[in-house]
């Protein structure tokens, strides 16, 4: 297995072009099972997750074609004919995503047979408001075997849902089914995040009638077909989320490019109370220290618009050597602290009670051997193994592989002295 080896210390200073998204690349690749004509998505990452999308879709009998490469990637989805209705155990258990593809082949062929995804590293993540939202547009499900069940051998019909719960890919699932629902389907506490409204996006340019996109109520007036279409892949915002707190907290200047700065507000807003000098464009930003010292602040993970639970663990790890305490909650998932003994061997100093951390900032992290179980968590270790004293290696390389393009030529570029060893 491959390993990443940092010797740490380095400002970065450069520019970096940040890729598509990998949370709007995989519902949009799902979207593409819901008409027979091809659906172009540009600007998608090359991606460990990407390629597992692309070989469900092939498996439900869709076809890609892919050209490109490094931020100019598109591919051609085409699936003329659902040749099989089931998502199976083996890929779905690989990337929880794929239950994305519940609504789409349910609403296209009246029947689907999807895995059950299983909990993971960050928590158990049930998914049973998919289920109740489809159940809502009169869908009959059945759970056997470790499989979802779902038929609408009439189709399915337009419904109103409430949401007790914010949830990114139960609203994803649901706006797509409905999309070919008969009649009106109305989304109450839907989920706002960008990558949500990318989908929406891209689902009206497909044909769909999508009213009230980018806010928490969305009114969807079901259509017989949709058609194809050509989409640009919303920006990685927690891609560059990632690289603004790496500039911070390497005491670097990046420059990070093809990114709508108004998709981090949240963490913009907490970076500049913490010390770091911002300053963005229409689409991009840089970010440097103010004045040298990074302070410590209080965080807590919050749906769009509130600070991304998929940057928690980085902030974290800029907060173990900012001065003074921080408190960070984590209010999404119940096990998304997996970095804390990881950065805690590297010197850190953090206690964690229930779903707080509470963070004491050191002077510095020192190198060690270190390894995550999860995509964010991993890249947290990379953060801090760039900042520390001395060699850090990480373990567990597919994590980053899953949700970072071409981690170590970026950071390479800006300074980072980063290299991947190749496991036997
Ligand atoms: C591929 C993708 O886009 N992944 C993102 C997506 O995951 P995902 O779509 O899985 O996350 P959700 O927004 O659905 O989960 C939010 C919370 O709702 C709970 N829940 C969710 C569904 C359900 O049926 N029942 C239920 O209880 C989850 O366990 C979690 O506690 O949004 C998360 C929250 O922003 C991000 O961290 C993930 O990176
Ligand atoms: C949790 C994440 O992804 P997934 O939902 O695919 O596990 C993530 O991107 O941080």
């Amino acid at each position: 297995m491959d390993k990443i080896r940092i010797r740490g210390g380095r400002p970065l200073q450069g520019r970096i072009q940040i890729s598509g998204a990998k949370n709007a690349g995989l519902p949009l690749m799902a979207a593409s099972l819901l008409t027979d004509k091809t659906l172009t998505l540009s600007n998608l990452p090359d991606l460990a997750d990407i390629a597992t999308m692309e070989k469900l879709l092939e498996q439900h009998g869709a076809t890609a074609e892919v050209e490109g490469e490094n931020g100019t990637r598109t591919m051609r989805l085409t699936a003329g004919r659902i040749s099989s209705t089931t998502a199976p155990y083996d890929l779905v258990r690989k990337m929880r995503a794929s239950v994305l593809v519940l609504g789409p082949i349910l609403a296209r062929c009246g029947e689907a047979r999807v895995s059950l995804p299983g909990g993971c590293a960050i928590g158990n993540r049930p998914v049973d408001l998919h289920v109740k939202g489809l159940t809502a547009l009169g869908a009959e499900i059945s759970l056997e075997e470790g499989y979802i069940h779902a038929k609408a051998p009439k189709g399915l019909k337009g419904g109103h849902f409430v949401f007790p719960q914010v949830s990114v890919g139960a609203t994803e699932n649901l706006m797509m089914a409905a999309s070919l629902a008969e009649g009106e389907t109305v989304l109450v506490n839907a989920a706002r995040e960008p990558e949500v409204n990318d989908l929406a996006h891209c689902l009206v340019a497909m044909g769909a009638k999508i009213e009230g996109i980018g806010t928490d109520t969305l009114r969807i007036q079901g259509v017989a077909a949709l058609h194809g279409a050509e989409h640009r892949v919303v920006a990685d915002r927690i891609e560059a989320g990632t690289y603004a707190i790496a500039a911070a907290m390497t005491d670097g200047d990046l420059t990070l490019t093809g990114v709508c700065p108004t998709l981090l507000e949240a963490l913009l807003k907490l970076l500049g109370e913490a010390g770091a000098k911002i300053e963005t464009f229409e689409d991009g930003l840089r970010v440097s220290r103010a004045n040298g010292v990074m302070m410590g602040v209080d965080v807590m993970t919050e749906p769009y618009p509130g600070f991304p639970t998929d940057l928690q663990a980085q902030i974290m790890a800029l907060m173990t050597t900012s001065k003074g305490a921080a408190m960070i909650t984590e209010t999404i998932f119940e096990n998304r602290f997996m970095h804390v003994p990881e950065l805690c061997r590297m010197g850190a100093n953090i206690n964690v009670h229930h779903s707080s951390a509470m963070i004491r900032g050191v002077e510095k992290l020192k190198g060690a051997p270190v390894m995550a179980t999860d995509l964010r968590a991993s890249v947290s270790m990379v953060l801090a193994g760039l900042a520390a004293e001395g060699e850090t290696v990480i373990n567990r390389v597919y994590h980053l592989d899953r949700g970072y393009e071409r981690l170590e030529a970026k950071l390479a570029a800006c300074g980072a002295d980063i290299e991947r060893l190749r496991g036997e």
